[in-house]
């Protein structure tokens, strides 16, 4: 499988260390000397021209740049014939601009995917979409140095619905969308920094008709980049490595 990259930072490294039953083959980045540092280093072909970049004979692109990245690329790619893993999820949080991407990708047969980057439990969670849900909560924990913070304190920076929470911290808080999408029920949320905390914690809580759930994740934050959790960039890899298996599992 031939993949083509966007945002050449900390998951599109460690997607690029990793590559096992895929190749990446093109890489793009809004920063020139980032791309080309990745080109050298893993012989992806750069590109600094994103029309260019989709003339590649790529059999999907993955995002791991920025919700802006998603804005502004998306519907190119898909326009480009191509399938789409997204991990910027924040940028569906605006309802417009995802009804127009998910009608272009529904009118030109493409698929995006979204991984369940840095928590646990999208699969089940998508059981709020044809049952009764009376709690979708999800209270997130990072370091400050994951927040950019210099708290000295443990202390909520907020509380509130998924969208405002990703529109406040759209580095910390995708995950809030992704589970908001699953459970077709916008989640709340908190945002918590902790001086003492050393990982990135994700704590879901789900009530429905089915009984309910606590899921706690706690992940270890990205050597390159502490805001985001480690776990994200290997469920991208894990997506990839799924994507030809004929056996489906928990999805
Ligand atoms: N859904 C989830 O569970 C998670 C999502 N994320 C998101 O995944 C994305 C990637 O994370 P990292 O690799 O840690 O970030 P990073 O900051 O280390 O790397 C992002 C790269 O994308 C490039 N970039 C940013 N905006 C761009 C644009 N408009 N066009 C082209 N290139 C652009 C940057 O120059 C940088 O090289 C971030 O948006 C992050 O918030 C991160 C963790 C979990
Ligand atoms: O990696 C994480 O812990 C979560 C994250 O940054 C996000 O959802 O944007």
């Amino acid at each position: 499988m031939k993949v083509g990259v966007i945002g050449c930072g900390n998951v599109g490294s460690i997607l690029a260390e990793r590559q096992t039953s895929f190749e990446i083959v093109a890489a793009y980045d809004s920063i020139p000397e980032r791309v080309a540092a990745f080109s050298d280093k893993y012989g992806a072909k750069p590109f600094s021209d994103i029309d260019v970049f989709l003339q590649e004979p790529l059999d999907i692109v993955v995002e791991v740049a920025s919700i802006d990245a998603v804005k502004d690329l998306a519907e190119k790619v898909l326009l480009a014939g191509r399938d789409l893993i997204l991990l910027s999820v924040g940028a569906l949080a605006d309802d417009a601009f995802r009804e127009e991407l998910l009608a272009t990708a529904k009118h030109l047969h493409r698929r995006i995917h979204i991984p369940s980057g840095a928590i646990m439990g999208l699969d089940n969670v998508r059981v709020g979409k044809i049952s009764r849900v009376d709690k979708l909560f999800l209270k997130t924990t990072k370091p400050p140095r994951s927040l950019h913070s210099d708290a000295h304190v443990s202390q909520c920076l907020f509380s509130g619905k998924a969208r405002d929470c990703v529109a406040l911290y759209p580095k910390n808080t995708n995950v809030a969308i992704s589970l908001s999408l699953a459970c077709g029920r916008e989640a709340d949320v908190e945002l918590w920094v902790d001086p003492k905390a050393e990982q990135n914690m994700h704590e879901i809580f789900f009530e429905g008709e089915f009984g309910d759930a606590y899921i706690r994740i706690c992940n270890l934050p990205a050597p390159e980049n502490p805001a985001t959790s480690y776990l994200a960039a290997l469920s991208v890899l894990s997506l990839l490595e799924s994507l030809e298996s004929p056996l489906v599992i928990g999805a």
